[in-house]
């Protein structure tokens, strides 16, 4: 069979960079054309030296695409920017992937609210499919337009979602805690990811209004089918990558440390990248991998039930994710091109 067709659009970022490692040892798919709008002409190698030697490919400016017969593309473009790509391309001619925050969320009117900004494509809002792999696959299989999650939400519904389903928790008041490596905020300098406000520092930012906080809980009321209310504070840490989610919730009646353990553990059983774990994972545990470890306990003083997940950012929170719904849209193995251990220490 020949091998499908490839477009990355905004290859040189940080999502983009990790799609090109992922997808360049891709059995079943070749990358065509990688885009830039800054470093077109450039070689991909010469912007990201750690390619040197492993590819000849060469940025082109977007409008290159046309002259190309792709059966997909990826968008790893800033929210804002993606839009106005698909109100010029469509996804009728290839299927899209894209990994910003602009088809996310249920309506124009719910992005307008947290995005602070006009939504420019309402129609395709309604075409789009939520890509949490794991949860909705059947409707990703036959999609045209995918809206990869964003990274906290991954770690937060992952570890939610269970919980949910099962009827186990109280709908509102539950409680998402989550700690971000620096690459979450993109490869683009500003004073929020300079090195020595970054370095040996620690901080919560996006209080009460980060546009996470309607992704999680959008997408958490469509598969639980419940009106579901979070509060949400995102915390900026200093290592590169990867995302630590601890969530915090009440059970609507009594249960078993040891029912809910297992329940977890039956719920993701046939999960290749979900991994409920014995003790708290960390960032090392899952790092450069598609994996998202889950560990859930419940404390009986304070009658909570309180989980920690995490996943790289970049991986099961951006590219790696992308690549594993791109496998759901052609009929692969899910785990094809993904299969990569760990990095740890
Ligand atoms: N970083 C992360 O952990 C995650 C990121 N995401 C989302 O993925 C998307 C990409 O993120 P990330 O890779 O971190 O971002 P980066 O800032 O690292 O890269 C953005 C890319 O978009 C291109 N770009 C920027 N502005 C424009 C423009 N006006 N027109 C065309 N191209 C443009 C840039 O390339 P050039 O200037 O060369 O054209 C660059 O290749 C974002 O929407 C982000 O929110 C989602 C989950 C996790
Ligand atoms: C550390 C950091 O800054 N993280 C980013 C989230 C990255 C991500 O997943 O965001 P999108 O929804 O834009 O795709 C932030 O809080 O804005």
């Amino acid at each position: 069979m020949p091998k499908h067709k490839i477009g990355i659009v905004g290859a040189t970022g940080y999502t983009g960079s990790e799609l090109v490692r992922l997808l360049t040892n891709h059995p079943k798919v070749q990358i065509d054309i990688i885009t830039s709008e800054s470093k077109a002409g450039q070689k991909f190698s010469e912007v990201n030296s750690h390619f040197n030697g492993l590819t000849d490919m060469v940025l082109e400016p977007l409008e290159k695409l046309q002259d190309y017969d792709l059966d997909l593309v990826f968008l790893a473009l800033p929210h804002g920017v993606s839009m106005d790509f698909i109100k010029d391309w469509g996804y009728e001619d290839f299927r899209v992937i894209d990994l910003s925050g602009d088809f996310r969320l249920q309506s124009a009117e719910i992005y307008e609210q947290w995005y602070g900004k006009k939504h420019l494509d309402p129609d395709s809002i309604d075409d789009a499919v939520f890509g949490l792999s794991e949860l909705f696959r059947n409707e990703i299989r036959n999609a045209q337009l995918v809206a990869n999650p964003g990274c906290y939400p991954t770690s937060a519904i992952l570890a939610l979602a269970p919980l949910l389903k099962n009827n186990f928790i109280n709908q509102s008041n539950i409680i998402v805690d989550s700690k971000s490596g620096v690459t979450g905020a993109g490869a683009t300098a500003s004073p929020k990811t300079h090195f020595p406000d970054v370095f040996g520092n620690f901080s919560a930012y996006g209080l009460r209004n980060h546009r996470h906080t309607p992704e999680i809980q959008t997408s958490l009321e469509r598969y639980s089918g419940d009106k579901t209310e979070i509060l949400f504070t995102p915390h900026l840490i200093p290592i590169d990558r990867g995302i630590l989610t601890t969530t915090y919730s009440t059970p609507k009646r009594k249960l078993d440390k040891k029912f809910i353990e297992d329940t977890l553990f039956s719920f993701y059983e046939k999960e290749h990248f979900i991994r409920v774990v014995d003790d708290p994972p960390n960032v090392k545990n899952v790092r450069g991998s598609n994996y998202c470890d889950i560990y859930v306990t419940y404390d009986e003083r304070t009658n909570k039930i309180v989980t920690v997940s995490t996943i790289d950012n970049l991986v099961k929170g951006a590219a790696g994710q992308a690549v594993q719904n791109m496998n759901i849209m052609f009929g692969y193995i899910e785990r094809t091109g993904l299969d990569i251990i760990p990095l740890s220490p």
